[in-house]
């Protein structure tokens, strides 16, 4: 039965690469993510006058405690959040004139209360065009650090960005957090600041970081989580099918591992072992209500397999969802309305209500979003006729997705 290798994760990998950045010596990080969001990372990092070097299993980083080699530099940020977020709050640590670009999709983004922060923390950040997007300029000269108030209510890559600088500044940071969304992901940066030699604390709504900086290390990346939900869904939809993703287990960092617990609960069977998980389906597929705050990546994933459920799938408090790619809400809504199923939404859930009829085939509209096209994919293992208006823009996670999921499928079946 099919043993799947999931490529790393993007937003491991992304904090991996802005530690190593930030280390004092050379770090290797093993099994870093190929594609478009982390290739755009280490590019920026190349921009800022970083050392990064590439092959195919580990890339090595050349650590500048001072922040980037270069007194000015242009970066373009792709498509990707964490490059967008992440590094001008890196660039903020020099001195010099860094201006930072992103595609349309992410000039959409929100990213104005982390350019509040760090101007309330006395760095001199500049919106070209509109407030709180991309462009933005950045003239750095160190930043002292202190106390800051910051809502994380539309996403915790905000307060990732800040947790990241703390040990950078002089004095150490204290971040009092009014709202926060997907907190695993926030733990996963609170280890990995761990993982390179610093101490980061929560005490209820703060969080504290102590100045002294990184020290350089060898990282392993685990497997995507958010992009092994495909292939967990797969088998979930899938009567006798069973898949397992090896490097994923129990002591995963990854909180959208969590999302094999809500096919737990709509019927399939889930082992979690030390360092592998399997789901096995079970030909049970029951409706439920879930709350998916903290696992939202896996959002579009989940009403991608609603429409096979014996009853309602609802999903809740996934506002932020809106903010993403695209509107996730609608653009999942819109997609299984042309596959003709009964969906409907409100400003943060999404109900799926699958009827009596089989839905049809149709083309799925991708918004340029790559977890749209991989999450209906998974529709197509059950829904004849499936196709995609743009399936290459998997490449901001997972350039060989098609190929890797056409092997599962062909697998599936034999
Ligand atoms: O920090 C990260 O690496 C991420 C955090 C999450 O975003 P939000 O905090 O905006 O929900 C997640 O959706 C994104 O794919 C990656
Ligand atoms: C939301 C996502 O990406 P990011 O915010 O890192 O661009 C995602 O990968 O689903």
């Amino acid at each position: 039965m099919p043993v799947v290798a999931i490529p790393g994760s993007k937003s491991i990998t992304a904090r991996a690469l802005f530690l190593a950045a930030a280390a004092d010596g050379v770090t290797t990080l093993v099994r870093p993510l190929r594609s478009d969001d982390t290739e755009g990372f280490a590019e920026g990092l190349v921009r800022l006058g970083y050392r990064v070097g590439r092959t195919p299993d580990a890339w090595q980083v050349d650590g500048r405690p001072a922040g980037p080699a270069l007194p000015e530099a242009d970066v373009y940020c792709r498509d990707g959040a964490t490059t967008a977020r992440f590094l001008p709050t890196l660039a903020a640590t020099g001195r010099g004139t860094y201006r930072f670009d992103a595609s349309p999709q992410m000039r959409r983004r929100p990213l104005l209360p982390l350019t509040r922060a760090l101007r309330d923390l006395g760095v001199d950040l500049r919106h070209e065009e509109a407030e709180g997007h991309h462009p933005l300029t950045v003239r750095a000269a160190g930043v002292e650090g202190g106390e800051v108030v910051l809502d994380a209510g539309q996403s915790s890559q905000y307060l990732t960005a800040l947790l990241l600088l703390g040990p950078l500044t002089r004095k150490g940071l204290r971040i009092r957090v009014t709202d926060l969304v997907s907190v695993p992901y926030v733990e996963i940066t609170m280890a990995m600041m761990r993982a390179f030699g610093v101490e980061v604390e929560r005490e209820g709504d703060v969080f504290v970081v102590r100045p002294g900086g990184y020290r350089a290390t060898v990282y392993s990346i685990e497997p995507d989580a958010s992009t092994a939900s495909y292939f967990f869904a797969a088998a979930a939809v899938t009567p006798g099918a069973e898949v397992t993703v090896p490097g994923l287990g129990a002591g995963a960092l990854q909180g959208d591992l969590g999302f094999v617990d809500v096919l737990r609960r709509m019927g399939a069977d889930v082992t979690v072992g030390a360092d592998a998980t399997t789901v096995r389906g079970t030909g049970a597929l029951h409706g439920l209500t879930v709350n998916m705050r903290d696992i939202s990546d896996t959002m579009p994933t989940l009403a991608a397999i609603a429409p096979f459920a014996d009853g309602p799938v609802r999903i809740e408090d996934v506002a932020n969802t809106r903010v993403k790619e695209c509107d996730r809400l609608e653009a999942c809504a819109e997609n299984l309305r042309r596959l003709g199923v009964e969906v409907a939404t409100g400003p943060d859930w999404i109900e799926i209500r699958p009827g009596v009829r089989a839905p049809g085939g149709a083309e799925i509209k991708s918004y340029g979003d790559h977890r749209v096209v991989m999450a209906f994919a998974v529709a197509g293992l059950r829904v004849p006729g499936i196709s995609f208006d743009d399936p290459g823009c998997v490449r901001k996670t997972f350039p060989g997705f098609h190929e890797v999921f056409g092997e599962l499928r062909a697998g599936l079946r034999g």
